[in-house]
């Protein structure tokens, strides 16, 4: 009947629905189906085992925010590793610093990247900077063989449930560390929102912490992810840092021609939670 429907188990009971104008693409890759479709109202739409990714209306939000939480906490980020994204947004964002001097990024899945440059130029723009390099394969070992390298690592995957599912255990905290240089940051997305499975967060924040000496919780409004909403954990290997308060920022009218969702202000009510949430987290 011209809807998409978000179903999973992964949030029981309620499924975001978007209007479908016209199915752009649908693939079997070798890892996960993927689709693409035009909506009415989300512009292009990319989705990997039924499981939103992004849409052209709002990525934004989610890929601003796992970026700059991580790279305005960082002194000077030279050298800055992608995990998954291979739709590019997350790249966009990374090389909006001047410090960077290198982003790689490591995906498992050349189909995402092959159709989001074909069908989300907006989000693929970031593969074309000079300072990006392409790895198809998996980001799990690609880190094992990384030591002390990266001075920031975002790993922008999709959920626990499917090919990511190794990107949320302990093991793969314990070489996010390890391929970081002294003092490096690691943003990773939360796999869940404080409105649903607290426990998964509770979990990952626990994981972090017995890895990391800082790891902090934050989350985003986002209108296409379930209950509206995604978080991140943000990690430091430096005891002394506090993730919550950007290091770096710029003026108010620089960040309204870099920014459409992050800013210093939001940076820091990011990682300030409700009640419930807090008491979960503590
Ligand atoms: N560069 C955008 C990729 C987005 N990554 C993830 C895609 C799946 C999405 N599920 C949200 C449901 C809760 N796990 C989280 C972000």
């Amino acid at each position: 009947d011209g809807w998409f429907r978000e179903i999973s188990d992964m949030w029981p009971g309620q499924a975001m629905t978007l209007k479908v104008n016209q199915v752009l693409h649908h693939e079997k890759s070798k890892y996960q189906d993927v689709l693409i479709f035009e909506s009415s109202d989300y512009g292009t739409v990319l989705v990997l085992d039924n499981v939103i990714q992004c849409t052209e209306r709002d990525e934004f939000s989610y890929q601003e925010m796992i970026t700059h939480l991580a790279m305005n906490v960082h002194p000077d980020p030279k050298k800055v590793l992608v995990i998954g994204g291979g739709d590019g947004g997350v790249l966009r964002e990374v090389v909006k610093h001047p410090s960077v001097e290198s982003a790689i990024l490591c995906d498992i899945d050349e189909a995402v990247i092959r159709l989001s440059k074909k069908y989300l130029p907006g989000m693929a723009v970031g593969f074309q900077h000079p300072a990006v390099t392409t790895f198809i394969g998996d980001g799990f070992k690609f880190l094992a063989e990384k030591k002390n390298e990266f001075d920031v690592i975002i790993t922008d995957s999709s959920d626990p449930e499917g090919p990511a599912e190794s990107l949320f255990q302990k093991p793969y905290f314990e070489l996010l560390y390890s391929a970081l240089k002294d003092g490096g940051v690691i943003t990773t997305q939360g796999s869940e929102n404080q409105w649903l499975h607290l426990s998964l967060i509770t979990n990952l924040k626990k994981a972090c912490k017995e890895v990391f000496p800082v790891a902090e919780y934050a989350y985003t409004t986002i209108p296409t992810y379930p209950s509206g909403q995604i978080g991140f954990m943000v990690c430091c290997k430096d005891p002394d840092r506090d993730v919550t308060k950007p290091l770096r920022s710029v003026s108010p009218e620089e960040e309204e021609k870099l920014y459409k969702y992050y800013s210093k202000e939001i940076h820091e009510a990011a990682f300030v939670l409700p009640t419930f949430a807090r008491k979960a987290l503590r």
